[in-house]
């Protein structure tokens, strides 16, 4: 129906419509009807009221637009902020100063994790630090199924205002539209924080705060960050912080104690502030190595943490074996160091890396990027097969100008007499510490490491041993000075117990047998009953050197299997290039023939004319002598083909 058409007759009292009415009418059919309902029923006249709306929403629309435009023009010229995106640690100082404040637990809306850094998954990735919340403002319940997980809270999507030091400040946390259709909508957003006035001084103070507060969570623990593949910095692999453990102490490192105290010198010395400007001085680069060899679980990866605790330094781990070490992914690790920090490269006697440059099946150096203070790479050194780390590469990485000055290099392997004199001169590894099979002397410092009593575990220890021993004493309120005392008495009777068990232990362990890690693993079994791992401790060396022993055959067999498997794959291969050759073979005497024939028939047509009768047979005979020999060679192209088609 025409909205225009019969009109008054939708007007009962026969009123004549109003023009914007009819407009109205136009755009929204049924309008009229509406209206004259109202009006019929209620008695509301929109002919009064429609006027005054659309005077509130043009007057609204004009505000806005203003407001808008005022907001804007303030927030350019009269205020300063700050962004922050989430694939920097800055995010993660943030947020956490963020989650301390009370406009963020007051926030009606907001954001809940029970992993404040999960959201940049790129920078941390599956953060999985043991104690996030260990100094948080919720204190974290343990029980026996393990902590249970504290919320964080943080404002919501939007803007939000603060007070800071006084003065009012807004924190607006709003989605990266760039960035939206390739991320997960936790790694969409951006944080800005801005306040009144041209000078951004508050800001950096707001900044400064956050910074310390988020080192001071980290001060007692080691940051380990490992090497990821990338994905998030197109392709190429990035330091994804993995954990934070507590700092380790030196001492719990079973190793020669003048070995222990010379490392400790060396890197205090190395990373004294004056020590950089010396180095500088003379031209020298602003690098130490140390190699830390010796079997498997003997206190490689367990120094390399202590001494990145001691120093209060992050530790970045790459194994040379992982599936990231090539040599563009290395190079990019490597220059995105900090300028202070532990590098741990582990596995270093890695395949790729091994043969020496004296052997002479090594095959030539890939040519490397230039790098004007880069050394030459070795003649001879090796590449590794596939975009594999090669070791003039890493030698270039290790000297050339993307490695970070100020770092401490430490490398591990299990087999040092695999590497290649170049990677461990000096230079590049200035201190070699040697780890071994335990000894008597480490199987007792093992034990007593696991059974030394700490004043927190006192009571459970001395349940343990004390039922043993008979010493159980019984529990009171005591003054400060008392339980100083009797700590001090517990402690001295329970050490000269362990002292005791100990060298029984040791007695059990054959030397140089088996490694810390091992011991290690049977006294953790009875970590609450000494006595009961001595006693188990003969059975074991006789279980663990049967385990050894089938795992050797087992590797044995393996390995075994595997060269079978190698030299098939080489005969097959030898037969396949015999097989080649003598095609060819058969190919290059087929085309000889074939130009024989030609050279032959080009010769027959000339035979006719200065024959008679007899020379026409000859020259039929020579016909069928061409024919015959383009026949051989159609035979032999279509062997060839056939070969191709094999
Ligand atoms: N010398 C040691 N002092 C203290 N603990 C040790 C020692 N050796 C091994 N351990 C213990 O054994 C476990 C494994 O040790 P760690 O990872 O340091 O060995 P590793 O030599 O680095 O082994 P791998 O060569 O396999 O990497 C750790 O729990 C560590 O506490």
């Amino acid at each position: 129906m025409d909205p225009f058409i019969n009109m008054s007759a939708q007007f009962p009292n026969g009123a004549v419509p109003n023009p914007q009415f009819a407009l109205l009418n136009y755009f929204f059919p049924g309008f009229s009807m509406f209206t004259s309902a109202l009006h019929t029923y209620l008695g509301i006249d929109l002919n009064f009221y429609i006027p005054l709306l659309v005077a509130i929403f043009g007057l609204n629309f004009v505000w806005s637009y203003f407001s808008t435009s005022a907001w804007a023009w303030i927030d350019e010229y009269l205020m300063s902020s700050f962004r922050v995106r989430t694939d920097d640690e800055i995010y993660n100082m943030l947020m956490l100063w963020i989650s301390r404040q009370k406009f963020s637990q007051n926030s009606r809306r907001f954001l809940v994790n029970t992993d404040l850094y999960s959201r940049s998954s790129y920078v941390w990735g599956g953060s999985n630090d043991d104690s996030d919340d260990e100094d948080g403002d919720e204190e974290v319940s343990v029980d026996i199924l393990g902590p249970k997980q504290t919320l964080h809270y943080t404002p919501s999507f939007g803007s939000h205002l603060f007070w800071y030091k006084g003065w009012p400040l807004f924190f607006e946390r709003h989605q990266n539209q760039q960035q939206i259709n390739f991320q997960s909508a936790s790694e969409r957003e951006e944080l800005s924080i801005s306040c009144f006035g041209r000078n951004p001084r508050l800001l950096k103070e707001l900044l400064f705060e956050a910074r310390q507060m988020y080192l001071k969570k980290d001060e007692r623990k080691t940051l380990i960050y490992r090497s990821s593949s990338g994905t998030a910095y197109g392709g190429e692999p990035y330091w994804q912080r993995s954990m934070s453990r507590p700092n380790r102490p030196f001492s719990t490192v079973i190793l020669s104690e003048k070995m222990k105290q010379d490392l400790i010198d060396d890197a205090a010395d190395y990373l004294n502030p004056a020590t950089r400007r010396w180095y500088a001085n003379r031209g020298i680069p602003y690098r130490r190595g140390y190699l830390l060899y010796g079997p498997p679980g003997t206190g490689k990866s367990s120094l390399s943490l202590a001494l990145a605790g001691y120093f209060r330094m992050k530790i970045y781990i790459v194994s040379l074996s992982s599936i990231n070490a090539t040599e563009e992914g290395l190079t990019s690790l490597f220059s995105n160091l900090p300028t202070r920090c532990l590098v741990l490269l582990e596995d270093i006697d890695t395949a790729g890396l091994t043969h020496t440059r004296e052997e002479p099946d090594a095959t030539p150096a890939p040519v490397a990027a230039p790098n004007p203070s880069a050394p030459t790479p070795p003649s001879g050194s090796n590449t590794g097969s596939g975009g594999r780390l090669s070791l003039s590469g890493l030698l270039n990485i290790l000297d050339g100008v993307a490695s970070q000055e100020g770092r401490l290099l430490v490398m591990t392997t299990n087999h040092i007499e695999k590497l290649d004199k170049a990677l461990i001169r000096p230079g590049r590894v200035d201190m070699i510490v040697p780890f071994s099979l335990a000894d008597k002397t480490m199987t007792e410092s093992i034990f007593r490491a696991i059974y030394a009593p700490f004043e927190s575990e006192i009571s459970s220890n001395e349940l343990a041993l004390g039922s043993k021993s008979g010493t159980s004493t019984p529990k009171r309120v005591e003054p400060d000075e008392e339980a100083k005392q009797r700590w001090a008495r517990q402690h001295a009777e329970i050490s000269e117990r362990i002292e005791v068990l100990s060298l029984q232990f040791a007695t059990k362990i054959p030397e140089f047998e088996f490694s810390p890690a091992e011991i290690q693993g049977l006294l953790l079994k009875y970590k609450r009953s000494p006595e009961d791992a001595i006693e188990a401790a003969d059975a074991w060396v006789i279980q663990t050197r049967k385990d050894k022993k089938e795992k050797e055959l087992q590797e044995a067999e393996k390995r075994r299997k595997e060269q079978e498997e190698e030299e098939k794959k080489k005969k097959a291969e030898e037969e396949d290039k015999k097989k080649e050759s003598e095609d060819s073979t058969a190919k290059t005497e087929g085309s000889d023939q074939k130009e024989n024939a030609e050279a032959k028939s080009a010769d027959a047509p000339k035979e006719p004319q200065s024959t008679g009768e007899g020379d026409a047979d000859k020259g039929s005979e020579a016909k069928a002598e061409t024919l015959e020999v383009a026949k051989d060679d159609k035979k032999n192209t279509a062997s060839d083909s056939e070969y191709e088609r094999v």
